[in-house]
């Protein structure tokens, strides 16, 4: 509802209360009309504030609305009638105004913001528009160029820069409400002509054909496949082409293709997918609301190596004390340097003062005797972290919690080497660690509910999207990976090359295909883990026991690659040519083609021509497969778990939701029935056969998802 109140004699205030954002729901929006309404009828009122309670103006129109019949009064109107108003409106910001919130406040008259406010159009992020008049009040407000970038962005923007583009009229350190009924009496009675923004003329922008062909091509090539970015751009183009009432008809059209698409759905289902995982449970009966985390004032890192300094560096970002353990002299002197460096990056790219620096170095694990918490970021070897974890069972404070970086190893065997099981979980990070999103938090049978608290609420302090997961081989993230990537490579041998495979997946909004990423990351990483689990067999048999292992097909190619030194990036070849060792640009190499010729000749394979369409099933099914499968183990709470781990991780393209929404999206029974077709030409290909989940969830009808 929306409170309305006189304050000062003569000042209508508006006050919008929706907890906890003040989402523009039906009741608030009927609340708005009436109180706006009052405030118009009573001659006492000379002039009107809007705020919003509890310290945040408005978090724009109401998400959880979208998907049904909505009622109230539509927005469009009520602002206008807001900004068509004889008597001066004025918005005081407060907390966030973002989307419908800032529309809002555009209609107003005037805007007073708090410096702590943050404001934007974030609905391109939902797979909107700015549809209450956004698109075509801003760009008359601040010019195109500033408009477009905040629409097709959806940032946010700090009032400092809002008052600098011309957003807000004010900036203020104190009260907000205080100084908005201020401003309003010193305004009151002035004429509001020059005030209203649907009048402004849009200013004119230079070479306005070129410019917005040079956004569109802009936009596409980063929006990757995703429509929102694109419609916002001609909804922008609108303001600036057409008048006002034109503008908004167009801005309704652009909104109505994007309203119904299934890439907004996705895209509101990841918004509240993110949130929804910080709401955890484990099997064992922990839960987010009922485990009390433990404080962590002073965080330790062991090994610094690449993972162990982005670890710090988030650490440290975090405002933690950390002592930074490495037992090798030249990686310490190297690691602090890094470290430093990135920290400093850090603050310039933030616009900040660089971090006080708090991090001690140390070549003694002792060093981390004081620490409340520990993470682990050795080599991913079990010996060497076994060893590890005893001496810190014997060194750490009574109480210190012990979280383990690897990515694979089992946590559990690694707890029983400590006298305190149960303070042992994994905070498994993605590379780099101070910039990705995502961190696993690993649960094994005794961790405590209170050490699962504790690291999901320190992922939170660094930023990260945290989920928690139960303790298998990969976890659920590389655990998915392993058959996406197996696909990939029985493609090679089928017939496909690295370019056709990556092209699929990048058409499907990847920001790199699988042979692409791996280059990146190492073809030699897979490589050890696969020797380790004795995989490899060196050199290259022929007939079919060459390619089955473990009684299952197997390819051997990134073995083979990796015997030719062809390690990706790092040394200038790997499933792509790069121009020297470290270099970024992947070219086709035709060694490769070759080489992959001679392979199927070798094997008694015959090429076949394989399509986009054969990759992205084979490839995505696959994963879609095991995450069922890690469903039914209870390895991962809820679809939505595994959706945020590989939007947030893995580059799932965010408006397909993640792999289990795009499986509802496109349907579980079509899952089934393309995992049945492909299992049953390659029998040999477990990862093909649809799990059990998967086959009862079919058989009764039920979806996974709610929303679809
Ligand atoms: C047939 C065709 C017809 C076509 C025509 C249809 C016309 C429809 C007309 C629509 C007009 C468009 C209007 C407008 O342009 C569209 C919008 O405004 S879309 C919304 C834009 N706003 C946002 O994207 C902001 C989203 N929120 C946030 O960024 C943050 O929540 C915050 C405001 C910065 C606060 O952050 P925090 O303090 O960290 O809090 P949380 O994020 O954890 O949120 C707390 C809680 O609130 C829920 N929530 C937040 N925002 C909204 C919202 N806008 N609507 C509903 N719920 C919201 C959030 O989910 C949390 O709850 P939980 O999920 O944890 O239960």
């Amino acid at each position: 509802m929306a409170q309305f109140s006189l304050v000062s004699a003569s000042v209508g205030l508006i006050t919008l209360q929706n907890p906890p954002v003040n989402a523009l729901s039906a009741v608030l929006r009927q609340g708005i009309v009436d109180a706006v309404e009052k405030a118009l009828c009573d001659p006492k009122v000379k002039s009107v504030v809007i705020c919003g309670q509890n310290g945040i103006f408005c978090g724009g129109a109401d998400i959880r609305e979208f998907g049904t019949n909505m009622r109230g009064p539509p927005l469009i109107p009520m602002i206008h009638a807001i900004e068509s108003a004889n008597k001066p409106m004025v918005a005081a910001i407060e907390g966030s105004a973002l989307g419908g919130g800032l529309e809002l406040a555009l209609g107003c008259h005037y805007r007073i913001a708090h410096s702590q406010a943050r404001l934007g159009l974030p609905e391109v992020t939902l797979g909107l528009l700015p549809a209450a008049g956004g698109s075509q009040r801003l760009p008359r407000l601040i010019g195109v160029p500033a408009a477009l970038n905040l629409i097709t962005t959806g940032r946010h923007v700090t009032a400092a820069e809002a008052l600098q583009l011309g957003i807000v009229d004010q900036v203020t350190d104190h009260n907000t409400v205080d100084a908005a009924v201020k401003f309003s009496q010193s305004v009151a009675g002035q004429s509001l002509d020059g005030r209203r923004i649907s009048t402004y003329p849009c200013p004119v922008q230079p070479n306005l054909d070129a410019f917005f062909e040079e956004a569109m091509l802009k936009v596409r090539q980063s929006a990757r496949g995703a429509i929102a970015p694109v419609a916002c751009v001609q909804a922008v183009r609108a303001a600036a082409t057409l008048p006002y009432a034109q503008g908004m008809k167009r801005e309704k059209e652009l909104m109505a293709t994007l309203f119904t698409s299934g890439q907004a759905r996705a895209l509101q289902y990841c918004f509240f997918a993110q949130r929804a995982v910080g709401r955890w449970s484990t099997p064992s009966g922990g839960r987010w609301d009922t485990s009390k985390p433990r404080p962590v004032h002073t965080a330790a890192v062991i090994g610094l190596g690449t993972m162990g300094r982005g670890i710090t560096v988030a650490l440290a970002q975090t405002g933690l004390s950390v002592v930074a353990v490495e037992t090798q002299v030249k990686q310490l002197t190297e690691a602090k340097q890094a470290v430093s460096g990135m920290l400093e990056r850090g603050a310039t790219r933030r616009g900040a003062a660089p971090t006080p620096d708090r991090i001690t170095y140390s070549e003694n694990i002792q060093a981390v005797a004081g620490a409340d918490l520990v993470i682990e970021a050795v080599f991913e070897d079990m010996a060497l972290k076994e060893k590890v974890f005893r001496q810190l069972s014997d060194v750490c404070k009574p109480g210190a919690l012990l979280c383990t970086n690897t990515s694979a190893l089992d946590i559990d065997h690694l707890a029983s080497q400590t006298r305190n099981p149960e303070l042992v979980v994994g905070m498994h990070f993605f590379a780099p660690a101070h910039v990705m999103k995502l961190l696993e938090v690993v649960y094994g049978p005794r961790s405590s509910s209170q050490a699962v608290a504790t690291a999901m609420q320190l992922g939170k302090k660094m930023g990260k999207i945290s989920v928690a997961v139960g303790n298998c081989r990969g976890f659920v993230g590389n655990r998915m990976l392993k058959p996406y990537l197996e696909q990939a490579f029985f493609l090679l041998e089928e017939g496909a090359t690295p370019e056709l495979v990556d092209r699929a997946l990048e058409d499907f909004g990847f920001p790199m295909g699988v042979f692409k990423v791996s280059d990146l990351s190492g073809l030699d990483v897979g490589w050890r883990v696969r020797k380790a689990d004795g995989m490899v067999e060196s050199g290259l048999s022929t007939g079919p026991s060459a390619r089955i292992r473990q009684g299952r097909r197997y390819s051997p190619l990134g073995d083979l690659l990796c015997e030719q030194g062809r390690f990706g990036q790092k040394t200038g070849r790997g499933w792509y040519l790069y121009d020297k060792p470290g270099g970024r640009v992947s070219k086709s190499d035709p060694w490769l083609h070759s080489f992959l010729e001679e392979y199927r000749v070798q094997q008694g394979l015959v090429a076949r021509r394989v399509d986009q369409q054969e990759v992205l099933e084979r490839c995505l099914f696959a994963l879609i497969n095991e995450g069922f499968q890690i469903l039914e183990e209870g390895i991962a709470a809820g679809p939505e778990d595994i959706d945020a781990i590989y939007v947030f991780g893995y580059g799932w393209p965010r408006h397909r939701g993640g792999p289990m929404f795009y499986a509802g999206m496109v349907g579980l029974a079509k899952v089934m029935e393309r995992l049945d077709h492909y299992h049953q030409a390659h029998p040999d290909e477990p990862s093909l056969q649809p799990c059990s989940l998967l086959r009862r969830l079919v058989a009764s009808g039920k979806k996974l998802h709610s929303q679809l």
